[in-house]
């Protein structure tokens, strides 16, 4: 079976949250699977080593996948938190994604601690999923609000009907993306 085939046929796809959810629990049952998926993203960013200085990922599903790859390529990792779960926050970016939100408006809010990203650092953020794009475009304002730049956008599964690469695309043309596993591998 194709590579990707293998770790898509892992995430089941189940109703939760009022969407088609895609369960990304499968894959973490399955260490075969999940090595194989570790394995292709360390295949992809290890020839961009040298042009990245560290890793951040997303709360929560990111801090599944950015310390291992931070662990494989010798590179430091930081969180970027939903509002109000880690001190030294130095900024907030507030975000809608593809269901309700948490705050009182069903948004989100996304911090950045101090020291995370300096001026002029080169960085790749990871999550698990991409849907709306709301998430990942929040990051990326954050890392260019702290004065870095984001190398490469990453994401396992990208939600391609609900565009948010080019809601991205829109407010940071300058930013590459990267997704593993597109929706067709679970409908071929
Ligand atoms: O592209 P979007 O429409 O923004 O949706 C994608 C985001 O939604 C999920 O996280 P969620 O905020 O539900 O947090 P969780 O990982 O704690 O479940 C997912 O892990 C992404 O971070
Ligand atoms: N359809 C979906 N499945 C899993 N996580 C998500 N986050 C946003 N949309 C999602």
């Amino acid at each position: 079976m194709d590579q990707k085939k293998q770790v898509a046929a892992c995430i089941p796809i189940v109703p939760f949250k009022g969407v088609a959810f895609y369960d990304i629990g499968g894959l973490l049952a399955n260490p075969t699977e999940f090595a194989l998926c570790m394995d292709l993203l360390v295949e992809l960013l290890t020839p961009l080593c040298d042009k990245f200085s560290a890793i951040g990922c997303f709360d929560a599903r990111g801090f599944l996948f950015g310390p291992l790859l931070g662990y494989r390529l010798n590179k430091k990792v930081f969180m970027l938190r939903k509002e109000g779960k880690m001190p030294r926050v130095i900024d907030t970016v507030t975000y809608g994604k593809e269901y309700t939100g948490d705050n009182k408006h069903g948004l989100d809010s996304l911090s950045i601690q101090e020291g995370s990203v300096n001026a002029g650092d080169s960085v790749i953020l990871i999550d698990d999923l991409m849907a709306t794009g709301g998430t990942m475009n929040a990051g990326v304002e954050l890392i260019k609000r702290a004065g870095g730049s984001v190398l490469m956008c990453v994401c396992l599964i990208e939600l391609g009907a609900l565009n948010g690469r080019q809601a991205i695309t829109m407010n940071h043309p300058d930013t590459p993306f990267f997704t593993l596993l597109s929706e067709d591998l679970w409908t071929k």
